[in-house]
């Protein structure tokens, strides 16, 4: 399998290098050339299995030529090995036809671990064959961070970086960035939003002398390995409510769109998926670009849902990508409209043949606090802010009563304990695994939302920058 960029004007590469390069060089986000497919029997073979089989076999077509099976299926079984279900990804029923997909079952409790733990041992794999080491950056408004460090402290071949916005994460999102004491994890406060963060992340790559003198990589959801590892838990929870016999929707609370377009994958694959909700907080610009055609960035607004507060949606780009029939040219000029004016427009036909698969909402702060307690009186179930936002669009959705729905439960309310208790009067208690997380002390470093800065603050101490150079 090799894979190209959604600007055009990038090499296509096999597997293992779109795994350590994360963007393109042309700025552009990697995709696989076309879209590898199951037949309704290469699913139904796979029902029952269990997930680390299941992974297996999704993701063998994508890193084909890249990894053998079974550096692929060690990974797969490290990565999951030490998830708190047996099942990874549980599905708990709440009502007739409405189902969560529990996501919070690794070490950081949020959907980000599923993916990292699998992309941390596919790096080693790479970079140990290769006797490299790289320099990490990524961009987080909590949960990325997070789970990254988690899964690359210690490693040799690795120094990460983390930016996150300073006092816009929670403090069990920060705490559990800040008190892992690891030589090789830097994490970083810049004053500014998530977007600063990201747009930061996006010009280190596209700074050549910079990311080449650091062996830049990245690990956010411009990594295709992201994606790909997200595509497996709507592959298992599908299967376990009826396909491919029977289609099932997704309501997915989004922010990086990355979450969403692994289901996107999912479907592209053949799996029977009826629809995918989008779901936002009152940071909706990717509801008022599915309703209007009008991609238009606002200024971002503090919830009690963080990890959503976003303005510029990376992977919609991908989807873009295949919108517009795979015309890199048409993506180029979106995002150039969109980095001179903060806006474009998406052409009808695009935006038909995205209505096709997609179908969105938005829930604000009064609706999330209402649906995290209506929640637990109705169902015993506590949601995190971000999950109540899939819950409150999906029971607000036009929906087929014959198609199950599952909403993604993306992180553990115990990571937003003051929302959820201001929420429903419950305070969600730590798991033990995290007991002692508010005793121990931080390290982080605070910068000014200046590109240069941090830049000269990561090639200090990019140990790869050093043997580079
Ligand atoms: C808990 C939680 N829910 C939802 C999201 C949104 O996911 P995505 O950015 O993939 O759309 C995030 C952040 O990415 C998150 O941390
Ligand atoms: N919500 C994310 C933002 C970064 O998203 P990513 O999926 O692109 O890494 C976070 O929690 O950090």
């Amino acid at each position: 399998m090799r894979y190209i960029s959604t600007r055009g004007q990038a090499p296509s590469l096999p597997f293992d290098d779109v795994l350590i390069a994360g963007l393109a060089a042309d700025g552009g986000l990697y995709v696989p050339e076309r879209w590898p497919t199951f037949s309704e029997a290469g699913f139904r073979a796979l029902v029952g299995r269990p997930y680390e089989q299941v992974a297996t076999a999704v993701l063998s077509p994508f890193v084909a030529g890249a990894l053998s099976e079974e550096e692929l299926s060690g990974a797969v079984a490290a990565a999951y090995g030490a998830f708190g279900h047996r099942a990874v990804a549980p599905l708990v029923e709440l009502d007739a036809g409405d189902w969560l997909l529990e996501l919070f079952h690794g070490p950081t409790l949020a959907f980000k671990d599923v993916a990292m733990q699998l992309l941390a041992r596919l790096m080693d794999i790479v970079l140990k064959r290769r006797g490299e080491r790289v320099t990490i950056v990524g961009a987080t408004s909590g949960d990325t961070g997070s789970a990254a460090i988690e899964a690359f402290r210690g490693l040799d071949s690795v120094d990460i970086f983390i930016l996150h916005p300073h006092g816009r994460v929670s403090e069990v999102q920060r705490r559990q960035m800040t008190t892992v004491d690891a030589p090789n994890v830097h994490n970083l406060a810049i004053e500014g939003t998530f977007d600063d963060c990201q747009s930061m992340l996006k010009a280190m790559f596209a700074d050549r002398e910079f990311s080449q003198g650091c062996h830049l990589a990245g690990v956010n959801s411009i990594n295709w390995a992201r994606i790909m590892a997200q595509t497996v838990y709507y592959v298992t929870s599908a299967l376990a409510l009826g396909a491919p016999d029977r289609r099932v929707s997704f309501t997915v609370p989004t922010g990086n769109f990355g979450d969403i377009f692994a289901g996107y994958v999912a479907k592209r694959m053949g799996l029977p998926i009826d629809r995918l909700a989008v779901a936002t907080n009152v940071n909706d610009i990717l509801h008022r670009a599915l309703t209007t055609g009008r991609y238009e960035t606002d200024k971002v607004v503090a919830t009690s849902s963080p990890s959503m507060d976003i303005q510029v949606s990376s992977n919609f780009e991908r989807l873009l990508f295949d919108a517009y029939g795979r015309d890199a040219e048409a993506v180029t000029g979106l995002m150039a409209g969109l980095a001179q004016s903060g806006a474009f427009t998406i052409t009808e036909t695009a935006l038909d043949r995205i209505l096709a698969d997609f179908s969105s909402g938005r829930a604000d702060e009064e609706t999330v606090a209402r649906t995290i307690a209506e929640t637990l009186k109705e169902t015993r179930e506590l949601v995190d802010p971000h999950t109540a936002v899939g819950l409150a669009v999906a029971r607000a959705l036009e929906r087929d009563p014959a198609v199950p729905m599952v909403t993604l439960a993306t992180a553990h309310p115990a990571k937003f304990p003051d929302a959820v208790e201001a929420a429903c009067g419950v305070r969600p208690e730590l798991p033990e695994s995290l007991s002692t997380l508010l005793d121990k002390p931080e390290h982080c470093t605070t910068l000014d939302n200046d590109p240069e800065a941090v830049k000269a603050f990561i090639a200090a101490r990019s140990r790869a920058g050093r043997e580079v150079a």
